[in-house]
């Protein structure tokens, strides 16, 4: 694993949060809300219009809307695609003029290279990854870059897979780290060993693979959201293997003109987890949530942990992913302490571990949530940020070196809490603040933007107190 990074420093620039506890609705009350789409979703089937043979226009319906889906349509500009929103749809035509992005100063960079495109992905991770996966299937000549926090995230996981297989991938600055330039496509067949269980690093090359239309076996460690494979499926694409690989065999795929993007589970657990904290009764429905396996381990571990959450509805749609409606009825009553000890329930619920960390702080019980290595290599070191948001409110957390052990039965109260910049942590920290006696400060909390621009609509919409404040 490379060096972690150092988040001492809270950084507050987005507006804060702020949440006043308790419930505006009545005990016992019914709701439903609508989350947005699915981010890993959504970036796929974009990614779907850079395949060979993809149609001329390419419609992703209901895409999530927030900064990491929207960070990659400039990238996609620059390679000669034109992107539009077009209601709830993103409507992406082909070809058109390439609208070139402005290149981002680099302090070890003097010369870019010349005459590719330089294709920026802000701070989106699985935007960047992704992409460069598609640009190695290609053969595309092009920069990969991205913000400062992405700039130290780990590329190598998908860079050395792909060079394994011929792809020509050279680091511009930092070796394993943005900025990376792609010169040629990965030509030859074989078997590749991932060390990470990152679902974005297995898309890169599964991508990568299917679009030269190579042969070639992805082992991996675990089986971590699986939206590529099942996309690709989709598209009529021969895709084998077992619970360890994935072997992209001979034959080809249609993109289609449309793809419609279920709603985001990872999203869908802030308001459930306000529901289940307020404990007040009543039931609150979701409809059309990703049920894909993969993805569920938030839900898994309260449900077995004693929660009454179920999925009804359910039915599978055209881009091969199950959908149905989350429900949640009463609280926590009965609901001990919360545990995660095995890297396949981990990774379901990778984006969640923050919240489930402050849903477990409220539990009499010691909760541990384990095999969390990759948390380090978030937009934050997750595990520690988590824990300081969750102390921040009186909690006591013990960080390993893979997980955390959040401790039972602390006395828990509003106050200034840190975001750190970082959409889970600032998310996880105001719907906890939901279900506490007075008034709390999520500094730079609207940072939920990136994934979830519509948080505090949902969260009152349930019954939470919550406004934008950029005053402080
Ligand atoms: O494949 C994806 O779209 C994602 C995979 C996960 O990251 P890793 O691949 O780094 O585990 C997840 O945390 C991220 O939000 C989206
Ligand atoms: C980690 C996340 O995304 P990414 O890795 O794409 O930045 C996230 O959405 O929580």
């Amino acid at each position: 694993m490379p060096e972690v990074q150092s988040f001492a420093m809270p950084m507050t620039e987005s507006a804060d949060l702020v949440v006043d506890g308790g419930r505006t609705t009545r005990s016992g009350a019914a709701h439903e809300v609508v989350v947005p789409g699915d981010k890993s979703v959504s970036h796929r089937a974009l990614l779907a219009a850079l395949l060979p043979g993809a149609p001329a226009t390419l419609t992703v319906r209901g895409a999530n809307a927030g900064g990491a889906v929207r960070a990659l349509l400039p990238a996609m500009r620059a390679l000669g695609l034109g992107v539009r929103a077009e209601g709830d749809a993103l409507v992406v035509r082909q070809p058109v003029t390439p609208q070139p992005q402005h290149v981002r100063p680099h302090p070890d960079i003097d010369a870019w290279p010349e005459d590719v495109p330089y294709l920026h992905t802000e701070g989106s991770s699985a935007a960047a990854r992704l992409l460069i996966g598609v640009l190695a299937g290609t053969g595309t000549h092009a920069v990969v870059d991205g913000d400062e926090v992405l700039r130290h995230r780990p590329m190598d996981w998908l860079v050395d897979p792909l060079t394994e297989l011929g792809a020509d991938i050279t680091y511009l600055g930092e070796p394993g780290r943005l900025p990376v330039r792609t010169a040629g496509p990965v030509d030859r067949p074989g078997t590749v060993d991932l060390r990470v269980g990152s679902a974005q690093a297995r898309s890169a090359v599964v991508l990568a693979a299917v679009a030269a239309g190579l042969p070639v076996t992805v082992r991996h460690p675990v089986r971590s959201r699986d939206h590529t494979e099942r996309m690709l499926a989709a598209f009529g694409k021969l895709l084998t293997g077992t619970e360890r690989e994935v072997v992209c065999g001979d034959g080809g795929y249609t993109v289609p003109e449309a793809i419609d993007i279920p709603a985001d589970p990872s999203l869908a657990a802030y308001p459930v987890a306000a529901h289940l904290l307020w404990s007040d009764g009543g039931v609150l429905r979701i409809p059309r949530v990703c049920l894909n396996p993969t993805r569920l381990g938030f839900f898994d571990v309260l449900r077995a942990a004693g929660a009454d959450i179920t999925y009804e509805d359910r039915r599978t749609t055209a881009g091969g992913e199950p959908v149905g409606t989350v429900v949640a009825r009463g609280g926590l009553d009965g609901v001990t302490s919360v545990r995660v000890d095995s890297p396949a329930l981990l990774h379901a619920l990778i984006d969640e571990v923050p919240l489930l960390a402050v849903v477990a702080a409220t539990l009499p019980g010691d909760s541990w949530i384990g095999c969390a290595e990759e948390l380090r290599f978030k937009e934050t070191d997750r595990l520690a940020t988590t824990a300081r948001m969750t102390e921040a409110f009186g909690a006591t957390v013990d960080v390993a070196d893979d997980g955390l052990l959040v401790r039972g039965g602390s006395a828990l109260g509003a106050g200034l809490v840190p975001g750190f910049e970082d959409h889970r942590i600032a998310m996880a920290a105001a719907t906890l603040a939901m279900a506490l006696p007075g008034r709390t400060t999520v500094a730079g909390g609207a940072c939920h933007r990136t994934s979830f621009p519509d948080f505090a609509d949902v969260q009152r919409a349930v019954g939470a107190r919550i406004c934008e404040d950029s005053n402080r």
